[in-house]
């Protein structure tokens, strides 16, 4: 009997027998949160198009379409089969979990991976890794099968083509030919992408999944000559920077960096960026990428001034650039003041016969940081770009940085708009929150980085141009593996200039962002990140507060967010220093910043031309630095401990403070003065990207002597100081941010950040959260928390990206 009933095959869910009940069940997912509408409409344009295909298929798609909303650019099979609930993000925000919809595990039980890939074999739908019109393509990855929608197979195919194609035109030595193979990819032509990609239902499918704007980049239907496109013959001619003499590169890196005797990483990763015309800088904070870019830069612009032939000897043209406005205004910055100091002499005598001129060459270096979306050209209203394939980026070196948060849309745009023998150098922190946006980038490029997997040659190049011996673990010798092409071509820096051994907040960061290889050793993860907390007190460190929350009306909130709760640190703050020995200003909160508002605010009775504006622009700037000083970030938008329910609640304890003047329907959704806002989407009308911070003030209005209009005031993105100043009502899309979200706040840095807790599991809680949170305090961290073991829990849980650029 047992025999007979075993061979009878189980029954599956209706959901993957018929496409009505798929269809009702994506329709309960979609109105509990679990699924978006987009995603099942894609499944539903796709059964229209093709009635035939089987259910098994449009769920995947329509699970593919959901992973891009996740941050994945594709749906990873054998991994959705082997834990099903981690293909949607459960519980969402928000959700009161009562009569749940079917879970994923439930609807995909006595699905095998092959039953599954027999539904995918539908020509009409799905391609097999190839180009082609169908809407969804079905790829091999290095743990299983994938699926992925079309845009997404071919922004990943342009990147791995862009990149591979400048990681074989090494300016001073070629890896070996099999390396070279593997980075092309054995078995695919570079070319085979290009190919006419007709897409018939592109605009329709477009529209399904949320993507009715694409860069001209990116379009293969465009019969723009395809300028760009990376070809090792191109990129094999000389570059007007010739790095190929290791012996004067040896020479001009000892001029930028002071021997010492171990091994600078620094320094390797400045050869390394000199050497490949594609290169990654990756680090925590604080390790000096800008410090060491700076130097690139000089290097590489010496080198090019300096050529023997008089006529060849040319500045580069250099653009340096970052995904939002607020990072772009950070590296601005940190750079201006980087080149400013710079020691050039002796790098300008050791390149070239006569050497370069000092003052040239500080100058060629340059500082001014655009956002990625201005540099390529955007236009209003279409994602479309004024540089292309056909129209490439007039550059000879492009470096970005935060390049974590750059989305895989984005990077095939820059990558397509890049000539071809352009140099690319990103910089950015692989462990940080990649983009919301889907794909990893830096993230799947900075795999190995950790472990080096340098080859013998690399080895020996690095010790010719550097002097000091790579040591063993960094080579693909000790790892057991050869290096990619893609590994000889990262450079990891290790040592935190900002943060020493008595930073509570550097040891805390760097036990939250210690890999888990092991499930098994998550306990002994845990205790490290307990122990750092456990040295609290007076003999603990002193960058580190932790505050438990019961509720929150919890008073312990608003001394957070009114004065910065000094108590909370060991000795209330009072008598640190940072590593020059200047004092350390105690930490503080949202009252600094008002206090400035109230104290600064001009008596001028004129707001009007520019000389009138001056004093008001003043005041903006010391209110806008005043503000820098103190950020809570959360995890979550929605309840009680997200942005959603802290913003009006945190305005609440500023006002009960005395320190705000506005109703409850104010704080909830109008405007007072006070309000800081968060520009969550670009608006290139008005000069603002995602993720510039302003705030409002109220201002004479010149038309009506004694009353006042509000105005919002943000720095200008070109790092001049000048303030732009902006009606309200033109500001479409801006949220309040006494509570920002931690992915809002990347690119940023507070002086004192709390960062919130929720209090209980969420998916969205993970390691790379928490410790992208904490590494946005640059003195003071307050650990802010509202229930048992979210910490614990969080640390322990990593953001699983799927892609497939991990290996190049
Ligand atoms: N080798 C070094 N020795 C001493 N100080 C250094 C060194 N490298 C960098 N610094 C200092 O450390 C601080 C951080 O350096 P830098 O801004 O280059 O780091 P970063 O990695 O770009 O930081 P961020 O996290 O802000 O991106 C700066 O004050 C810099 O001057």
């Amino acid at each position: 009997m047992k025999d007979l009933f075993d061979d009878l095959p189980e029954a599956r869910h209706p959901a993957l027998e018929e496409t009505p009940a798929l269809m009702d069940l994506l329709a309960r997912w979609v109105e509990r949160g679990w699924l978006r509408a987009l995603d099942r409409a894609l499944a539903r344009f796709l059964h229209r198009e093709v009635p035939e295909a089987p259910a098994p298929l449009l769920l995947a798609a329509a699970l593919a379409s959901h992973q891009l909303g996740r941050g994945h650019v594709c749906l990873d099979l054998a991994a959705t089969l082997e834990a099903p609930d981690l293909a949607l993000s459960l519980p969402p925000e928000g959700d009161d979990l009562s009569d749940p919809p079917p879970l994923p595990s439930e609807v995909l039980d006595g699905l095998t991976l092959d039953d599954w890939q027999r539904a995918l074999a539908n020509p009409g739908l799905v391609a097999n890794d190839a180009p082609g019109s169908t809407p969804l393509v079905h790829a091999p990855g290095p743990r299983g099968p994938r699926l992925y929608l079309r845009r997404y197979w071919q922004y990943e195919q342009q990147i791995r083509q862009q990149i591979a194609a400048r990681l074989t035109t090494e300016d001073a030595t070629t890896p070996s030919r099999s390396l070279l193979q593997q980075a092309i990819g054995a078995d695919r032509r570079p070319e085979d992408t290009a190919a006419p990609d007709q897409a018939p239902r592109r605009s329709l499918l477009q529209q399904a999944i949320g993507a009715d704007r694409r860069p001209e980049s990116t379009d293969n239907t465009s019969d723009a000559p395809r300028g760009s496109s990376a070809s090792p013959s191109d990129g094999a001619a000389r570059r007007p920077e010739d790095t190929t003499n290791t012996e004067t590169l040896a020479t001009a890196l000892d001029a930028l960096f002071p021997t010492s005797g171990d091994l600078d990483w620094q320094k390797a990763a400045c050869a390394l960026a000199a050497r490949s015309p594609f290169a990654v800088i990756t680090g925590g904070p604080g390790t000096g990428k800008t410090t060491t870019v700076v130097k690139l830069l000089a290097l590489l612009q010496a080198m090019a001034l300096g050529r023997p032939e008089p006529d060849s000897a040319r500045a580069l043209r250099i653009r340096l650039a970052a995904p939002t406005g607020k990072a772009a205004a950070r590296l601005n910055e940190s750079i201006a003041g980087q080149v400013k100091k710079l020691s050039l002499a002796e790098l300008a005598g050791a390149v070239g016969q006569q050497g370069v001129d000092i003052s040239t060459l500080r100058e060629a270096i340059p500082t001014e940081v655009t956002t990625l979306h201005r540099l390529l050209g955007s236009r209003p209203d279409t994602r479309h770009f004024r540089h292309h394939a056909g129209n490439p980026l007039a550059l000879d070196v492009l470096v970005i940085d935060e390049a974590s948060m750059v989305d895989i849309e984005m990077m095939a745009a820059v990558l397509t708009a890049l000539p071809a023998r352009a140099r690319l150098v990103l910089l950015g922190d692989k462990d940080q929150l990649a983009s919301v946006e889907a794909g990893a980038v830096l993230g799947d490029l900075c795999q190995r980085a950790e472990g080096g997997h340098y080859t013998p040659e690399t080895a020996d190049w690095l010790e010719a141009a550097t002097g000091t011996p790579l040591p063993e673990h960094y080579r693909d010798t000790y790892h057991n593996t050869p290096g990619q092409p893609l590994d000889q071509a990262i450079a990891m820096l290790r040592v935190s200039h900002r943060f020493d051994a008595a930073s509570g907040i550097g040891r805390l960061a760097e036990a939250v962002n210690r890999p888990l290889p092991d499930k098994r050793l998550a306990e002994e993860k845990r205790r490290a990140v307990r122990e750092v907390f456990a040295a609290e007190g007076k003999a603990g460190y002193r960058d580190l507060a932790r505050l438990h929350l019961g509720d929150p009306e919890d008073a312990g909130l608003d001394r957070l967010v009114v004065e910065g709760n000094p108590a909370g640190f060991p000795l209330r703050g009072q008598g640190r220093t940072d590593r020059r020995g200047d004092p350390i200003a105690p930490p503080l909160g949202y009252r600094h910043y008002l206090a400035v508002l109230r104290d600064h605010r001009p008596t001028d009775t004129a707001f009007g031309d520019d000389e009138a504006r001056q004093p008001f622009d003043a005041w903006a700037r010391a209110v806008l630095e005043a503000h820098g000083q103190f950020q809570l970030l959360c995890a979550l938008r929605k309840g009680p401990w997200g942005i959603e329910g802290l913003n009006p609640r945190i305005g609440r304890a500023l006002r009960r403070a005395g320190w705000l003047n506005a109703s409850d329907m104010e704080l909830d959704r109008g405007w007072f003065e006070g309000r800081p806002v968060l520009v969550t989407r670009n608006d290139y009308g008005l000069g603002l990207m995602n993720g510039d911070i302003g705030i409002t003030l109220a201002l004479p209005d010149t038309r009506a002597p004694g009353r006042t209009l509000l105005r919002v005031a943000f720095p200008s993105s070109d790092g001049s100081g000048k303030i732009k100043w902006v009606l309200p009502s033109r500001l479409q899309a801006v949220e309040t941010v006494f509570a920002m979200t931690v992915h809002k706040s990347q690119g940023s840095e507070f002086t004192h950040t709390a960062l919130l807790l929720p209090d209980a599991p969420n998916p969205i809680l993970t390691r790379e959260l928490v410790y992208t949170g904490i590494t946005r305090a640059r003195d003071w961290l307050t650990l802010v928390e509202t229930g048992r073991g979210m910490l614990d829990e969080a640390v322990t849980r990593e953001v699983m990206r799927v892609s497939g650029l991990g290996r190049l």
